[in-house]
């Protein structure tokens, strides 16, 4: 059996992307997930996405980590809106679900802008901080994150007691400027730390612009360079949080099962 796949990348979080409109791919088949995501034995990705049709929306993003398991993925989301555009599922603007609810993405000037769920508040954790973006992050801000333990730091956080039995993803954020940080993640479902990761920057600026009225957060990552605005609801909690950036189509295959 052959199934046709795409391989995109948004500033570097990169994801084996199947238009799985007929619904064959069997979703419960996790080990065949982690070999396709497996750098050496597969294709190799930070994670794998099914697009499929739903009768409410213009299409249904299914997310799947590298080890299978699922959550909400700021950047796969935004490349799965560009690989629907390339599919001629939508234009410029579109109305899709993921495993969080309804997004919002509007294509423009080879950006995708995504509307993230509304975020309740930031939970305090000593001197870190714990938000929920669709997916679960704690945030740690330091000084010289490039110099920073993100692999062992991240995974004793990622696995604390505290944080069982889901985990977390683990974000150590560097401020450069009054509107510019440096986000670094080590992501749950990859275990190790990944180039950038969508829902992490987003929770990152949020906790770094928490009290501004309106923000707009410029990030850098290892994989390149992302956008945050936001507006702090006057009772708590944030809402219209955009996450920019580029998404990009780097080859397309044939995976044979
Ligand atoms: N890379 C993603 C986050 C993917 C989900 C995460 N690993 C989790 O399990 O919570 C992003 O861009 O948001």
């Amino acid at each position: 059996m052959e199934i046709t796949f795409y391989k995109y990348q948004g500033t570097g979080n990169d994801f084996v992307m199947i238009d799985d409109r007929s619904e064959s791919f069997e979703v419960t088949d996790l080990a065949l997930i982690s070999k396709l995501c497996d750098r050496k034995f597969g294709v190799g990705a930070d994670g794998l996405i099914l697009i499929r049709n739903h009768q409410d929306y213009d299409f249904e993003m299914i997310y799947f980590n590298a080890d299978g398991s699922q959550s909400m993925c700021g950047n796969g989301a935004r490349c799965a809106v560009a690989f629907s555009a390339f599919l001629g599922i939508v234009k410029d603007q579109t109305t899709f679900l993921a495993i969080d609810g309804k997004h919002e993405a509007v294509l423009e000037n080879g950006l995708v802008q995504l509307l993230m769920g509304e975020v309740d508040g930031i939970e305090s954790r000593q001197e870190d901080f714990f938000v929920n973006t669709g997916s679960p992050h704690h945030i740690r801000l330091v000084e010289k994150v490039s110099d920073y333990p993100v692999f062992a730091e991240g995974k004793s956080v990622r696995y604390d007691a505290s944080y069982a039995p889901g985990g977390t993803n683990v974000n150590f954020v560097e401020p450069i400027a009054e509107d510019e940080i440096f986000v670094r993640t080590y992501e749950r479902g990859v275990e190790d730390e990944t180039l950038s990761c969508g829902t992490g920057v987003t929770a990152a600026a949020l906790v770094y612009g928490k009290d501004q009225d309106a923000a707009e957060i410029k990030i850098n990552t290892l994989g390149g360079k992302l956008s945050v605005k936001f507006n702090s609801k006057p009772e708590g909690g944030y809402s219209d949080i955009w996450l920019i950036g580029p998404a990009e189509q780097v080859f397309k295959g044939q995976i044979i099962i």
